[in-house]
């Protein structure tokens, strides 16, 4: 893989150049043009995605492709889907893709298909969910399930969890549950409302070392056999309720966890990638293994449009590029991503690791400290709640916050006041953003009022929206397991892109080591009478909490 800065390519200096002569340019101005909306639009599949409403131009879409082109990211792409160790600091090949390919593909990983594996794991998966959903796996008093304990952490939750939200209206009877926080509040306050009897357990962690899965497993377990006690043999109980998740089978056994009731999965698989695996377990529970597969065969379809639509029409390789565009170039530290569906709800916190734990990284892929930005800060909420929450900022604020509006044609429940009102804001806000209300406009409308003239004046500058804020639309015809699929998986890509654009290793994650080993020599001196040496602020802190 090609290890240039991108700052050193031909390109890049070229959109320096440019960006000096069009960083003032007013979007209204382009939209002149009529046809702007069509050639800034990408129609695909289900999907419609506008990223007119951009502080581009033609010429910067196409120094912006030279950057991609120059960074050699079609071989990334071949490298990225072809197995190549491209995690190479943990020595990994990343092959989430392979995961949603169909049955009868061949993916090779050193020479071996690992496709034949893949499908005995989805084999598996869908027998056991099958036997969960009808109630013939029965737990330790001979009843159905009625609830899943999802217990994991970082990629161990938020994509199941993100998932069973987004696609609740296709779930079934169980009720699934999610348990992550190392905060034992969350683990009792959850507990409180379980019946052991027709509970499952489903522990996720690919490594089998994390502290807050291992001690919130433990917890669960302890809970679950003192209601258990004296009734049944415990072994036999703990095998109907728990299973697990995992690449370390020897760790899963220790903790007491039956061999035949361990998914496996690879360290192919990143964490952040996994929900595809049977890290997805608790989805397949929720919504039916048909479903769940469905939600494969959607991001299947991504990956195929990733791999094979040349770069000008590809949706993740655009929107990676307009991010670069404004976090490079504009200097825009954030972006927001608002899905205009309660269903979505956890959307945005999904993206936080898949996109910050991706790319917050400093150090290039020789080794050297970068000299310019990488990942941009991601957040949002849901529309229409976040527009009475923080719009305010972006509409009037001092940021530049490139900002994606994700909408659906049609809503689930079929309501159409509903929905016209709910995507009526959806429109708006994005036209909203981009025109703006001028001066004049804001004079004109409170003259309309019978406002006196100098209360007017006074209120004018307050009334006034620059406009010009960027904002892309993904819409799409109706949130189904395939469109949802399909989201993800180009916002996975979109986040490969960008690596490659910025020269960094996307697939480690070692800035989240040190808190971990830190927080373990202070769980010591929590549990001692002495304390180890800290700095005076930290020293304070531990001793007036043991106080
Ligand atoms: O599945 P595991 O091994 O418990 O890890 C959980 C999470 O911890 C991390 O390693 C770091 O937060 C994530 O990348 C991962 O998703």
């Amino acid at each position: 893989m090609q290890k240039v800065n991108p700052t050193q390519t031909k390109a890049w200096k070229a959109l320096q150049e440019h960006f000096n002569e069009v960083k003032n340019l007013e979007m209204k101005t382009l939209f002149e043009d009529d046809s702007r909306a069509e050639a800034f639009s990408i129609s695909w599949e289900d999907f419609y995605v506008d990223y007119s409403k951009n502080r581009i131009t033609s010429t910067t879409k196409s120094l912006l492709l030279d950057l991609a082109k120059e960074m050699k990211l079609e071989d990334a792409k071949h490298a990225y889907f072809n197995g190549s160790e491209i995690n190479e600091t943990e020595g990994r090949a990343v092959m989430h893709t392979a995961l949603r390919q169909p049955t009868q593909a061949t993916v090779e990983i050193n020479g071996q298909n690992v496709i034949t594996e893949v499908n005995e794991v989805k084999e598996k998966i869908k027998g056991f969910c099958d036997t969960v959903i009808s109630g013939s796996h029965k737990g330790f008093t001979g009843k159905a399930i009625t609830d899943v304990v999802n217990i994991g952490i970082g990629g161990s939750d938020l994509g199941p969890n993100m998932v069973a939200e987004a696609l609740a209206y296709y779930h079934n009877h169980l009720k699934v549950h999610f348990i992550s926080n190392v905060d034992g509040d969350h683990v009792h306050e959850s507990l409180k409302y379980l019946n052991p009897e027709t509970t499952l357990f489903v522990i996720v962690s690919k490594t089998f070392t994390t502290q807050e899965t291992l001690s919130n497993a433990n917890t669960a377990r302890k809970w679950f056999l003192s209601k258990v006690a004296g009734t049944v043999q415990e072994g036999e109980a703990v095998a109907k309720h728990f299973v697990a998740v995992s690449t370390n089978e020897e760790a899963v056994k220790e903790f007491g966890i039956d061999p035949n009731n361990v998914f496996t999965m690879w360290d192919w698989v990143g964490g952040r990638f996994s929900l595809w695996s049977s890290v997805g377990l608790s989805i397949a529970l929720a919504v039916g293994f048909e479903n769940f597969d469905k939600m494969l065969a959607g991001a299947h379809k991504a990956d195929e449009h990733f791999k094979n639509t040349e770069l000008e029409e590809n949706i993740p390789v655009l929107m990676a590029l307009v991010t670069v565009w404004y976090n490079n170039f504009f200097k825009a530290e954030s972006e927001a991503i608002i899905p205009y569906s309660q269903y979505l709800n956890r959307f945005a916190a999904y993206l936080q690791q898949a996109i910050m734990e991706s790319n917050g990284k400093s150090v290039d892929r020789n080794g050297n400290a970068v000299d310019y930005q990488t990942g941009q800060i991601v957040w949002g909420e849901p529309g229409t709640n976040s527009q009475h929450a923080f719009f305010q900022l972006i509409h009037q604020g001092t940021k530049l916050i490139p900002t994606h509006f994700i909408g659906f044609k049609s809503s689930l429940h079929g309501d159409v006041d509903h929905h016209n009102k709910l995507m009526a804001n959806f429109f708006a806000q994005t036209e909203a953003l981009m025109n703006g209300k001028t001066e004049e406009e804001a004079r004109e409308e409170l003259e309309s009022t019978n406002m006196d003239a100098s209360a007017i004046e006074k209120l004018v500058p307050f009334k006034v929206f620059d406009g010009n804020k960027p904002t892309t639309t993904i819409l799409i015809d109706k949130l189904t397991p395939e469109s949802l699929g399909s989201l993800i998986a180009i916002y996975e890509h979109k986040i490969f892109t960008e690596g490659i654009l910025w020269n960094i290793f996307s697939y480690d994650q070692w800035g989240v080591e040190l808190g971990k080993q830190l927080a373990k020599n202070v769980l010591t001196d929590l549990n001692s009478d002495s304390i180890a040496s800290h700095d005076s602020s930290t020293t304070a802190l531990i001793n007036r909490y043991k106080s």
